[in-house]
This record gives structure tokens, C-alpha cells and sequence, in this order.
């Protein structure tokens, strides 16, 4: 039994049955390479693709415009009839943009069962409500069981089955998420293969939290690198980026331990420093003076994002400035040296959260605005 990610238990011990039908609803680049990753793990596949010249380019060429660099197998079902895509599934899988899920989860729950699962895969906060996926789901698809799949995952190299890593949270049951029927373990083992590894969590909303915050950490490090910054303020960033992770997780009740997990650490690592990452290439043509260029159709999360993370942290009264810099860069036209300036000179401060209480107690001067150049 898993207690509050104390105790870690062997899920294969149980081995919970996997989902045989597994319905993708969404085919942007993440979605095709879900699909692909649920296929290969031996489940009957569906996919929705939403564009209907998508789903004309897969029919004509076997690729879909989004991941045009890997051959969709015909084993996939791929259509663009939402109910077609659904039919028979015992376990759905949400792909679309954040901003996108609440319109598409309305119609997928008249046309899912009752206690079909769905599996949350955007990185986002809600911009208009600042709700997390998981909220939007339980308002639009009250009492469905839902987890959130995330972690570092380029959807190409999964697409290309490279090893992967991803975590798999949800809200634990009364025996934990461990447990044989729960339906987080039934869905890492309907994923699990080979190249493709999930980890199980029972904090969502840290997790969620670390996939939404990572994107708009992404175009920060991104913008350091097209300046030419260097090494050193990409490392100070990934790590300040951390700890503005973890003050917005713990605000809504997440754990700080999940902040350095896969769906934390693992994903900001990979985002921040991967011209791969579509936001830290929006980042980096911003830092180098360039209009932001990204494929037809793709989503930056990172910038409807850096809107509704800012708007969510102030609201809770969370300081979250390098979110903010990159809110008020994108947004609101601050030229980028200025934010960088901003960054570098705001007031001193301790690092972790509990000194930094302390010390505006204990060491005054470190609480105390100065000239000297630091990091926020
Ligand atoms: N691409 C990647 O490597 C990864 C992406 N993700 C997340 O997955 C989510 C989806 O991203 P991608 O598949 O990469 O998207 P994408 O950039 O490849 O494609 C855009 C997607 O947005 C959809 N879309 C556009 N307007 C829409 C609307 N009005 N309603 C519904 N859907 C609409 C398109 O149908 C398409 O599926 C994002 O939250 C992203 O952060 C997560 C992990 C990896
Ligand atoms: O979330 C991702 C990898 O884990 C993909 O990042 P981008 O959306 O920045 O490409």
C-alpha cells in the first residue's frame, strides 16, 4: 500500500490487468506518439485527429502532419469521428492543448461509459478559471477516475521508441494507487514496454503543477540561450525555476518531493535545454531579437501558459518572477534586458523556503533590497 509516497511497492508483483482498448483522443505530435507508445504495448489503438487534412495526409501517406517523420501503422484506427474513436474503448487518453480540454472533455463524456478512465497528457493551466487539468476534468466529467501521465518526453524520440521515462499520478484509492485495481497501475501496464517506462504517483497536482511551469521555464532558459548568455544563468534558472515549482505546488497542495521527480526536475532538464523543445526554441529566437517561427499548428504552451500560471501564483500569493519575467516579455512587450535586469537585481534572498523565513528574521540584510546583482 502506498502511503502518501512514503513506501514505494512493486506494481508487476500485482500485475493489474492492462487496458485492451485504448482510444487517442487527440493527434497533435504527443497524441501520434501516445498511440504508437499504447500500440507497441500490445493494445487495440484508435486516434482522433481533429484536422480533417490531417487525417486526409495520414490516409494518403501513412504520416500525420504533426509528427511527419514517423509512419503511423495501420493498426492504429485513425478517424476523425470522435464517437468512431471512442467506440469500445475501455480507457481514454486526453491529447489536446490545455486551453482545448474542457471543450473536447464535454463531448467525450456523452459518448464515453460511465467508469471509462481518462488519462490527462496536456501541460497546462485553464487560462480564464487558473483550474488545474484535473479540475477541468472534474467538472466537466464528474466522477470519472482520471490520471495524469507526464514526465520528460520528447513526443519524436518517443515516437522513434528511444527509452523513456514518463510518471503516471493520480489521487490514490483506499488500498493506494499501487493496488491491483486501481486504475493508475492498470494504466502504466498498458503502456509499459519495453522503451517505454512509467513511474507512479499519488500527487497529482504536483505533477501537473511541474508540467505546466516547466513549459513557461522553457522559454526563459530559452531566451538565456539565444542572448548568449551562458552556462551559468541556464543552471541558476533551472534551479530558481524548481523552487518556483515547488511554491506553486505546495500553494495547492501538492508535495515539494514531486517537484524532483520525473514530472519536475526530469522534465525542466529536458525542456530548458533542448532546442527540441518547441518553448525553449520560442524562447530562443525571442532572446536573439527573431520573430518566434514554429511548425503550422503547433502548440507553445508555454506562452498561453506563462499567462495563467502568473495569474494562479498571484492569486495565491505565490512569488513566481521568473514566470512573471516571461509573462511580462511575451504578454505585455517588456523588452528582454529589461527582465533580465529585473532578475538579476531584485532583492537579496536566502535559498530554501524555510531559511528564507528565517532569515528575514535572523539575517535582515539578506531580506533587505541591495545593489548587488543576484538572482530573484
Ligand atoms: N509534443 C511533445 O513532445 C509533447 C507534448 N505534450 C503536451 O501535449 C499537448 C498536445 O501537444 P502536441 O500533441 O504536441 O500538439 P501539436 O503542437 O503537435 O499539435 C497541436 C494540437 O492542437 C490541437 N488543436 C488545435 N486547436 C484545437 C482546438 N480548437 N480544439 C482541440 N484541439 C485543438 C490540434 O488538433 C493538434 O492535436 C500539449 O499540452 C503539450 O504540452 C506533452 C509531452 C510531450
Ligand atoms: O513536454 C515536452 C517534453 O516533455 C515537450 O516540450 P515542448 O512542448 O516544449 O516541445
Amino acid at each position: 500500500m502506498l502511503h502518501n509516497g512514503s513506501a514505494t511497492r512493486d506494481i508487476a508483483f500485482h500485475e493489474p490487468a492492462p487496458y485492451r482498448r485504448v482510444a487517442v483522443i487527440g493527434g497533435g505530435a504527443w497524441g501520434t506518439a501516445l498511440a504508437l507508445a499504447a500500440q507497441r504495448a500490445g493494445r487495440r489503438t484508435s486516434l482522433w485527429v481533429r484536422e480533417a487534412e490531417a487525417i486526409a495526409q495520414i490516409a494518403r501517406t501513412g504520416r500525420n502532419p504533426f509528427l511527419p517523420d514517423h509512419a503511423i501503422p495501420p493498426a492504429i484506427a485513425t478517424t476523425a469521428d470522435l464517437a468512431a474513436a471512442l467506440r469500445g474503448a475501455e480507457l481514454a487518453v486526453l491529447v489536446v492543448p490545455s486551453q482545448h480540454l474542457r471543450g473536447i472533455a464535454s463531448r467525450v463524456e456523452r459518448l464515453l461509459p460511465d467508469g471509462v478512465p481518462v488519462v490527462l497528457c496536456a501541460k497546462g493551466i485553464e487560462a480564464d478559471s487558473g483550474a488545474l487539468m484535473t479540475q477541468v476534468i472534474a467538472e466537466e466529467m464528474p466522477g470519472r477516475p482520471q490520471a495524469v501521465l507526464s514526465g520528460p518526453s520528447f513526443a519524436a524520440e518517443v515516437a522513434e521508441d528511444q527509452p523513456t521515462a514518463v510518471t503516471i499520478a493520480a489521487e490514490p484509492g483506499p488500498d493506494g494507487i499501487f493496488a491491483e485495481g486501481h486504475h493508475a497501475a492498470r494504466i502504466a501496464v498498458s503502456f509499459a514496454s519495453r522503451h517505454f517506462r512509467p513511474y507512479l504517483s499519488d500527487d497529482p497536482v504536483g505533477v501537473e503543477v511541474s508540467g505546466a511551469v516547466k513549459n513557461v521555464l522553457a522559454i526563459a532558459s530559452g531566451v538565456i540561450d539565444g542572448r548568449g548568455l551562458g552556462a551559468n544563468p541556464r543552471a541558476a534558472l533551472l534551479a530558481r525555476g524548481l523552487a518556483e515549482i515547488s511554491r506553486l505546488a505546495t500553494a495547492l497542495g501538492g508535495r515539494p518531493e514531486t517537484v524532483l521527480g520525473l514530472s519536475g526536475a526530469g522534465d525542466v532538464m529536458l525542456t530548458c535545454s533542448s532546442p527540441q523543445s518547441r518553448n525553449f526554441s520560442f524562447g530562443q529566437a525571442l532572446g536573439a531579437g527573431r520573430a518566434p517561427r514554429t511548425a503550422q499548428g503547433a502548440v507553445v504552451e508555454g506562452v498561453a501558459n506563462a499567462r495563467s500560471v502568473l495569474a494562479l501564483a498571484q492569486r495565491l500569493g505565490v512569488a513566481m518572477p521568473i514566470c512573471e519575467a516571461v509573462d511580462r516579455v511575451v504578454h505585455h512587450g517588456l523588452p528582454v534586458e529589461r527582465a533580465i535586469a529585473a532578475l538579476l537585481t531584485g532583492p537579496l534572498r536566502a535559498e530554501p523556503r524555510n531559511l528564507e523565513h528565517r532569515a528575514s528574521i535572523a539575517h535582515p540584510a539578506l531580506a533587505t533590497p541591495r545593489r548587488e546583482r543576484v538572482f530573484a
